[in-house]
């Protein structure tokens, strides 16, 4: 089955900075739906261009399946990769229909008559658009050009579908509808899918695979469930779910996890933490980068006191800023 293969990409625009893409490299299986985060300016929307043919890697290659689609040397255009491209903006054109702005790819291949009516129609119905057929774009609401833009993509059958924040414009309550329109599409479309946000839990929610980019870099590249639970360093540490990292001097057993007690310790005051390095003292021990989650913190006898910093109600629970007396967070 084929795959879309980044390696080593690289992308220098010329300045006197960094690359804005650094040596990126990165297997995605056909029917993967990759969700690339980071913070603004590292690199996401131009790895998403170079994957659609809109910029040529400095170095690097990408690839789909064996064939080679871009290098420093030479680049495939973006007409020539059966790829689609889903903006912030939608990219509707004004002046035509719902059901001409979803055909419309397929007239530029040549596609008319019954199979332009069937394919069309079965994209406006998986997106739920089906009345809306005649409407011009101005008629919708945001949510729904959305889904338009969504269903021109469909239509096409693309092995890949490339996705630039396409929820950024859209209240809370209608991205959390758009995310069951996106598993269904991706479900039904069966490509490969690259998601471009900002939003930590839109990619935990949608993707089967999460990659965080920081300054150029891809710094970790794993399933949601797995990047929650070990995320690799602050930044990733920082950037998914909730928490605190709490810098620590603890015992060094090779254990990634730790137990309350050895937590409790690390906590408490220099001299008991330094009993459970094994007597020896942990000023000479380089602090750790600790991360806590709000669901592993628990109310009980045993613990160390904390001060409520705030208290923010959330509907169906509060969330707690929870102070230490050695560290902040
Ligand atoms: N055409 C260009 N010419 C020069 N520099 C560019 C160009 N496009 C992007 N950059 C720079 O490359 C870096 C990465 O930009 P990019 O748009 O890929 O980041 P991003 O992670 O998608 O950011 P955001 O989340 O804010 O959209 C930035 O420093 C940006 O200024």
């Amino acid at each position: 089955m084929a795959q879309l293969i980044l390696n080593h990409l690289t992308k220098d625009f010329g300045g006197n900075g960094r690359p804005a893409v650094a040596d990126v490299s990165l297997t995605l299986r056909r029917q993967a739906f990759l969700a690339l985060l980071g913070p603004s300016g590292c690199g996401k929307t131009t790895v998403l261009r170079m994957i659609a043919g809109f910029e040529q890697p400095s170095d690097g290659s990408i690839s789909y399946g064996e064939r080679r689609l871009s290098d420093a040397g030479r680049a495939l255009p973006p007409e020539k990769r059966n790829m689609a491209m889903v903006f912030q903006s939608y990219a509707l054109w004004p002046h035509m229909t719902v059901a001409q702005n979803v055909g419309y790819p397929l007239k530029v291949r040549g596609i008319s008559g019954a199979q332009w009516q069937m394919r069309v129609g079965e994209a406006l119905s998986l997106v739920k658009l089906t009345e809306y057929a005649e409407r011009r774009p101005a008629e919708l609401s945001g949510g729904q050009r959305q889904r338009v833009a969504l269903a021109r993509c469909l239509v096409t059958q693309p092995d890949v579908v490339l996705l630039d924040e396409p929820l950024a414009n859209l209240d809370q309550h209608l991205r959390k509808a758009m995310e069951e329109t996106f598993r269904a599409f991706h479900e039904r479309s069966g490509a490969t899918m690259v998601y471009v946000t900002h939003d930590q839990a839109e990619a935990m929610a949608l993707a089967t695979d999460v990659a965080v980019m920081s300054e150029g870099r891809l710094l970790q590249v794993a399933a949601p469930a797995h990047i929650y639970a070990r995320p690799e360093g602050r930044v990733v540490g920082g950037l998914i779910g909730r928490g605190s990292i709490l810098r620590l001097s603890l015992p060094e057993n090779g254990e990634r996890r730790l137990d309350w007690p050895v937590l409790r310790e690390a906590l408490g005051p220099r001299d008991v933490a330094a009993r459970a390095a094994g007597g020896g003292s942990l000023a000479d021990v380089p602090p750790a980068d600790v991360l806590v989650r709000p669901e592993q913190v628990h109310r009980g006898t045993d613990g160390i006191r904390m001060r409520v910093v705030s208290s923010v109600f959330e509907g169906e629970r509060f969330a707690l800023d929870l102070a230490l007396a050695m560290a902040s967070g």
